[in-house]
């Protein structure tokens, strides 16, 4: 087990750029794949997850090959995946196994996916009820609604669906399937997810077209089609990411800070908003767009936060974001509420517990609720909730070792993250990038 040790520190400065966006690393080898010709990817995200979705077509036969600057997947079209010879490890990626699942759905040989314990403890009933509605055979080997999966060849038929979540996740499993299905495929969904699927399958060529409804509610459907072919992909730097980086420079004092070349697509970019609403003083520079992505720097100063409710069609736009706002809500003036999260306790680990549990070892006050949770505010005077270091257990998820991380920064003393190398999943340079803002060398972290 790797444990980082964290120092307070004043006066965080610099720039820092933010690797490759995780959602559309996957999507770019998982597109890139299944189409014709080459695609280029850069800024591609090497992280763990993205790492496994890499090997996994791999073994389905796709020569996808490293340069120092790009990764050139050598697709074979939607019909060129050849038979697994192995079980396809997804390891800790919920992404790979849902994503992947509907692409599996439509291929013409057996596979079996299986991950690491959190993985595998992960709903995937979620994708198996609509793909088996198309007539894919996705079964539970352990007979539990989890991987390990087992997809062996069905006739994959057009559908509409409601799904009861606002997931990404099935969303795209759906459409993925979609493109082998017999007719317009559709799925509806409370509030609209990140929509990089969509945008990715149109530049490839795939017919897809978006609605939104007046009660908040979301509609995506794909066209079956002959074949997708390979593009050019720069990849934008990950928001979810750049929000440690963020709240580093909101909440660490006389820091200023350039976070470089984060993605503002409007479905991820709910963090901005909140911390906007929360008084904190970020400007967007920059700003451009490619391959309907949007992306700009971040120029961040500390700021003194107000609390906030964070809710409704918000929250799938900053899913993952939540544990460090609980953190920035922490030393927020005023009480902050989130609701209608109940999503978090699915993640890699149940992330009401793991935010609870951290930030109450540090000395602060959080009422965890079925679908959130509370952060009391303090005074004016007191300038939030004092945090003192503590032994905060990651419990291998590397958003709650990246926001507890930013809560040492802050906190009293020393605080020890445990198995910080789980941060190598979204973020593998997380912690010298950390340190490349601490103006003093003497602010180095420790590793035991
Ligand atoms: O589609 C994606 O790339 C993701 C969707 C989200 O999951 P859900 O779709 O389960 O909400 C998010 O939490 C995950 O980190 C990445
Ligand atoms: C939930 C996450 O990812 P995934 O679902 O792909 O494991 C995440 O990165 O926070």
């Amino acid at each position: 087990m790797s444990v980082k040790e964290i120092y307070p520190v004043k006066g965080l400065r610099g720039e820092v750029t933010i690797p490759g966006d995780k959602s559309i690393s996957h999507r770019s080898i998982m597109l890139g794949a299944i189409s014709l010709g080459t695609t280029e990817i850069t800024h591609f995200l090497k992280g763990a997850d993205c790492l496994s979705t890499i090997d996994c077509f791999r073994k389905m036969g796709i020569e996808i090959e490293e340069t120092p600057q790009s990764i050139l997947v050598h697709g074979k079209g939607l019909h060129g995946l050849s038979a697994p010879a192995d079980i396809l490890n997804v390891g800790n990626s919920g992404t790979t196994t849902r994503l992947m699942s509907g692409i599996l759905a439509g291929q013409n040989f057996a596979s079996v996916m299986s991950g690491d314990d959190s993985l595998n403890s992960r709903p995937m009933g979620r994708i198996m009820t609509p793909l088996n509605l198309m007539g894919a055979n996705v079964t539970s080997i352990v007979g539990n609604n989890c991987a390990p999966l087992r997809i062996t060849p069905g006739k994959i038929h057009a559908i509409s669906y409601t799904s009861p979540v606002a997931s990404a996740q099935v969303k795209s499993a759906v459409l993925l399937a979609g493109l082998y299905g017999d007719g317009t495929t559709s799925v509806t969904e409370p509030a609209l997810s990140r929509n990089h699927t969509e945008l990715m399958l149109q530049s490839f060529g795939a017919e897809v077209a978006s609605t939104m409804h007046p009660d908040g509610s979301a509609t995506a459907s794909v066209e079956p089609c002959e074949q997708l072919y390979g593009q050019k992909i720069c990849v934008p730097g990950d928001i979810s990411s750049a929000a440690y980086f963020i709240a580093a420079g909101l909440l660490v004092p006389d820091s200023e800070l350039l976070v470089k070349n984060v993605g503002t697509n409007l479905t991820r970019a709910g963090f901005l908003e909140v911390c906007k609403g929360m008084g904190a003083d970020i400007t967007l520079l920059n700003q451009t767009y490619e391959g309907g992505e949007g992306r700009a720097d971040v120029l961040v100063r500390t700021s003194h936060l107000k609390g906030t409710t964070i809710e409704g069609n918000l929250i799938p736009t900053l899913i993952d974001e939540i544990p460090i706002l609980a953190v920035m809500a922490s030393q927020a003036e005023g009480p902050t509420i989130i609701k209608d999260a109940a999503e978090l306790k699915v993640k890699e680990t149940n992330r009401i517990d793991t935010v609870t549990e951290g930030l109450r070892a540090m000395g602060a006050t959080i009422t965890p609720t079925e679908d959130g949770m509370i952060i009391p505010g303090s005074s004016p005077q007191s300038g939030g909730q004092p945090l003192k270091g503590a032994k905060i257990n990651s419990y291998l998820d590397h958003r709650i070792a990246m926001s507890f991380a930013v809560a040492g920064l802050i906190a009293d003393g020393t605080t020890q993250i445990l198995d910080s190398q789980c941060v190598d999943v979204s973020y593998p340079d997380f912690f010298q990038s950390l340190e490349n803002c601490m103006e003093e060398q003497r602010m180095c972290l420790g590793t035991f």
